[in-house]
């Protein structure tokens, strides 16, 4: 079948659980930018959205995110260019090579404060593994034969990430508790 994605489709490597972050670098062979992370990944997942940036000839990206404050740009900046400036989640992509080296979010949002980023794009090990999969049904808005997606599912179980199609329980939860806060809805209400 079709990579998933190539951390994925022969099983996961785990991380380390005190590795303290690592520099992730553009495809660029010249002049490739630089982002500096000193921490881990946290939430790390397989993402099927169309938006999240994908290696090539993978269904899935592989993202996670990290604080604000634990990211800098080291190198390069001025590569960088906002994929999508109406989007809630500010991609800054190199203009050379298109790979998408962070995302960090400036409305207000429940996930404000952390940045989106693919830790593959650094050579070191210990990154965290993903640990779940999100948006698994939005690859068939971008091709993929719905009646294959059995087969999807499937392998991502095998290799011990439950599928879903918006974002993880945990996540979804944290999600509805910001909403019903910012609407003042208190949880006496039920
Ligand atoms: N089905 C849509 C889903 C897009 C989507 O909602 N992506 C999620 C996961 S990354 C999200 O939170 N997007 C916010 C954003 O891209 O700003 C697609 O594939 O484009
Ligand atoms: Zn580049
Ligand atoms: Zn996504």
């Amino acid at each position: 079948m079709a990579s998933l994605h190539p951390l994925i489709d022969n099983g996961l490597t785990k991380g380390k659980p005190d590795f303290a972050g690592g520099n992730l670098h553009c495809r660029c062979s010249s002049s490739p930018v630089e982002v500096k992370l000193s921490s881990n990944v946290a939430h790390n997942h397989a993402c099927g959205c169309s938006k999240c940036w994908k290696p090539s000839g993978a269904l899935f990206s592989i993202v996670g995110v990290v604080p604000r404050d634990s990211l800098s740009v080291t190198s390069n900046a001025s590569k960088l260019n906002i994929v999508d400036n109406t989007a809630a989640i500010q991609r800054y992509a190199c203009k050379e090579c298109g790979v998408h080296m962070y995302g960090r979010i400036e409305a207000d949002h429940p996930f404000k404060g952390l940045d989106f980023v693919h830790a593959e794009l650094s050579d070191e090990p210990g990154w965290q593994e993903p640990q779940f999969a999100a948006f698994v049904s939005s690859i068939i808005e971008q091709g993929f034969d719905p009646e294959k997606m059995g087969d999807v599912r499937g392998k991502f179980k095998k290799v011990g990430l439950e599928p879903y199609d918006c974002l993880s329980p945990a996540l979804m939860d944290l999600i509805a508790a910001y909403t019903a806060k910012q609407a003042g809805v208190g949880k006496s209400k039920l």
